[in-house]
């Protein structure tokens, strides 16, 4: 991929663009464990896989819902055992991201699918944060991390790993909530939610993604979150919708996420023009993209391509991930402005990607 003014760009004679500058805000670490570094890993771990061949686990990544692909999600976290392997999946990621035109990741990690294997928290958290430390000079990206309880698992597991956590609270920016949503409503976390916002942590939290338009009243007005994780469901109630566009609450929607998990059969169905057109403060992110089929920038292609948005909506999704984002004013101030420089740099309206 090139970069800002690095070489010439046949169609214009002007310096090509490269992919938009952008944050990813929706991303689950775990969910970018591709199939070779998952071979990778076994190996070294002593792991056996259920499949011979990376070709035969590709094939195994056809889902029929949101449950279908948790379980393959935590089967394969079988081989995430060490602080190196952490490592190694964290730098893979930044790695891919920034070829993407990810300036800025926050980065979600599931921690009791790691502690109820057995593996120390320490573990995750040090192995992740040593790729983190090393990527703002190894990259050019600045992240931060956030701590994602599983609603499937109990609320006093979710506090027993936020009291395992306290060691660790200034490597981490925000909780999240994630897994399997329907039957595992927002105020089920109440208590781990509050408990984080007086240790000084933002709050997100997975809603309307397939639980209802209730679930993400409760994440705002229980868990009072600051931002909603998907929350497409919310075109479902008028009321909802007034409420977010009042609030300017972000949404982190992941298009191929909602194909790949069979939401629309046809992402020309995705509602994301509708959302921008009611005001919502929408962002385009990946979730777990080497199970979704793409990364940030292939997300920003694929909603161009099937929805036919021009250069300006994408440059409005690139502009409100950062505005969405935990980040300071002045870092914000300063990737705005990349912003505006790759729209010179790109010169004509449409002009995305290499
Ligand atoms: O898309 C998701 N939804 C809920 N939980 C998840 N955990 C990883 N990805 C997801
Ligand atoms: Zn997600």
């Amino acid at each position: 991929m090139t970069s800002v003014a690095s070489s010439p760009n046949p169609s214009t004679d002007r310096p090509a663009a490269g992919p938009l500058p952008k944050a990813e805000l929706h991303l689950h670490i775990e969910g970018t464990l591709e199939p070779g570094l998952a071979f990778a890993l076994a190996r070294r771990n002593g792991v056996e896989l259920p499949y011979a061949t990376e070709d035969e686990l590709r094939r195994a990544y056809s889902f029929a819902d949101l449950q279908s692909f948790l379980d393959l999600y935590y089967a394969l976290m079988a081989v995430l055992r060490t602080e190196d392997d952490f490592a190694d999946l964290a730098h893979a990621y930044l790695a891919r991201a920034k070829e993407q035109g990810v300036r800025h990741a926050e980065i979600f990690f599931d921690p009791q699918a790691h502690t109820a294997r057995g593996v120390a928290i320490g573990t995750v958290i040090d192995g992740l944060a040593r790729a983190l430390d090393a990527a703002e000079e190894t990259y050019g990206i600045s992240t931060r991390l956030i701590m994602c309880f599983l609603r499937d698992e109990s609320a006093e597991s979710a506090l027993a790993t936020f009291e395992a956590a306290r060691p660790y609270l200034h490597r981490i920016t925000a909780v999240g909530l994630d897994s399997a949503e329907v039957g595992h409503p927002p105020v089920k976390f109440r208590e781990v939610f509050a408990l984080a916002k007086e240790a000084g942590l933002k709050c997100v939290a997975h809603a309307g993604e397939e639980g209802p338009p209730a679930y993400v009243w409760e994440a705002l007005d229980v868990l009072g979150v600051d931002r909603i994780d998907h929350g497409v469901r919310s075109m479902e109630d008028e009321r909802l919708v007034a409420r977010l566009v009042a609030d300017q609450v972000p949404l982190t929607v992941c298009p191929l996420s909602y194909l790949r998990l069979r939401v629309v059969d046809d992402l020309a169905d995705h509602p994301l023009p509708a959302m921008l057109d009611a005001g919502l403060l929408v962002t385009v992110n990946s979730d777990d993209p080497a199970y979704f089929g793409g990364y940030a920038d292939d997300n920003f292609t694929a909603v161009r391509d099937a929805l036919g948005l021009d250069g300006a909506t994408l440059r409005r999704l690139a502009r409100n991930s950062f505005r969405a984002s935990f980040l300071d004013e002045p870092t914000r101030e300063r990737y705005l402005k990349e912003i505006d420089a790759h729209e010179a740099a790109a010169g004509q309206d449409g002009a995305h990607g290499a």
